[in-house]
């Protein structure tokens, strides 16, 4: 296996990492089109730090706006190879209240009007996404909020809107009716693409509020995501120093297949590939392809 190179997706209120050093601000070309921004590399310790504000610095971008499949692409031009995404959340069950981080296994893919796969015509392909998330890399997540004394519980099903207005009553009642945990508005198709890409992928869902659903707490708005994600970043920090410092050197096979997902998937005769997008795939496909 390869060296472990740790990125780090910060999402609202996430717009920087302190504590990396040796930082460089690298801006990566993709054949994709624009990142949300300039990646911040460096290192906590021994291991090798990639930060990607996930809405850019400033938040300019709203998450229909951001160019997933560019963000996941320069990630794995960087050497990424385990992607801890940081997600502020709204919360379906009482139990999981505001402050707390939860480690969720599963998404629903609710979002309408985003490109969720780096193939297509001229280079088909079907990666399993069964199992989304990587469970080494999360049992390291649980393993460094553990350690740091964080408020944490591990599994949840995460569904993911368009956005960018918060939900209805109406939906908000039948996503909690179906048994969801939490929703966002950016796990997907960001898992989808890691998966593509080869990248292990692991969500951190921070609760900021219980959207609209409960009779004690009013319909969710930003402010109030904000309070509660000012009181969270601290938290989230010591999470990534932690799980960077006791991160492997190499690279660890993953039990769900992220590093292998292109084995099987290509399915397209390579007499019939387009190479225009054969050359966009160097990156995320090369291992498979021959190129990169
Ligand atoms: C600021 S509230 C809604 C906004 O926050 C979450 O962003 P992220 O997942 O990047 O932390 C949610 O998905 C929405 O984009
Ligand atoms: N209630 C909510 N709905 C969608 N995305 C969110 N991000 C934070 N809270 C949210």
């Amino acid at each position: 296996m390869s060296e472990a190179v740790l990125g780090i997706i910060g999402g609202s209120g996430i717009y920087d990492l302190p504590g990396l050093t040796d930082i460089r601000e690298e801006r990566i070309a993709s054949p994709w089109g624009e990142p949300s921004d300039a990646l911040r590399i460096g290192r906590i310790g021994a291991t090798r730090i990639v930060f990607l504000p996930r809405h850019g610095r400033g938040h300019a971008l709203s998450p229909s706006d951001i160019n997933y499949r560019a963000n996941i692409d320069v990630l794995k031009r960087a050497g990424v190879t385990d992607l801890v995404s940081l997600s502020a959340c709204g919360s379906y069950k009482a139990e999981l209240y505001p402050g707390l981080f939860v480690l969720v296994d599963q998404f629903v893919d609710r979002t309408t009007r985003r490109e969720s796969s780096f193939f297509g015509k001229g280079c088909v392909a079907h990666v399993s996404v069964a199992h989304p998330v990587g469970p080494k890399l999360q049992e390291r997540i649980a393993a460094a909020a553990q350690a740091e004394e964080l408020p944490f519980v591990r599994g949840g099903t995460l569904v993911t809107m368009e956005g960018p207005q918060f939900s209805t009553y109406a939906e908000s009642t039948s996503y909690r009716g179906l048994g969801y945990d939490l929703i966002g508005m950016t796990a997907m198709p960001e898992a989808k693409l890691a998966r593509e890409a080869e990248i292990t992928y692991a969500t951190v869902a921070m609760v900021t509020d219980y959207d609209c659903w409960h009779e004690l707490h009013g319909a969710v708005d930003v402010a109030s995501v904000v309070a509660v994600l000012h009181e969270n970043a601290d938290k989230a920090r010591r999470l990534v120093a932690r799980l960077a410092a006791d991160f492997p050197a190499e690279r660890e096979p993953c039990p769900a297949g992220s590093h292998n997902a292109l084995d099987h998937a290509l399915i397209t005769a390579p007499a019939f590939r387009d190479p225009a997008l054969l050359a966009k795939l160097d990156a995320v496909a090369g291992r498979v392809l021959g190129r990169g």
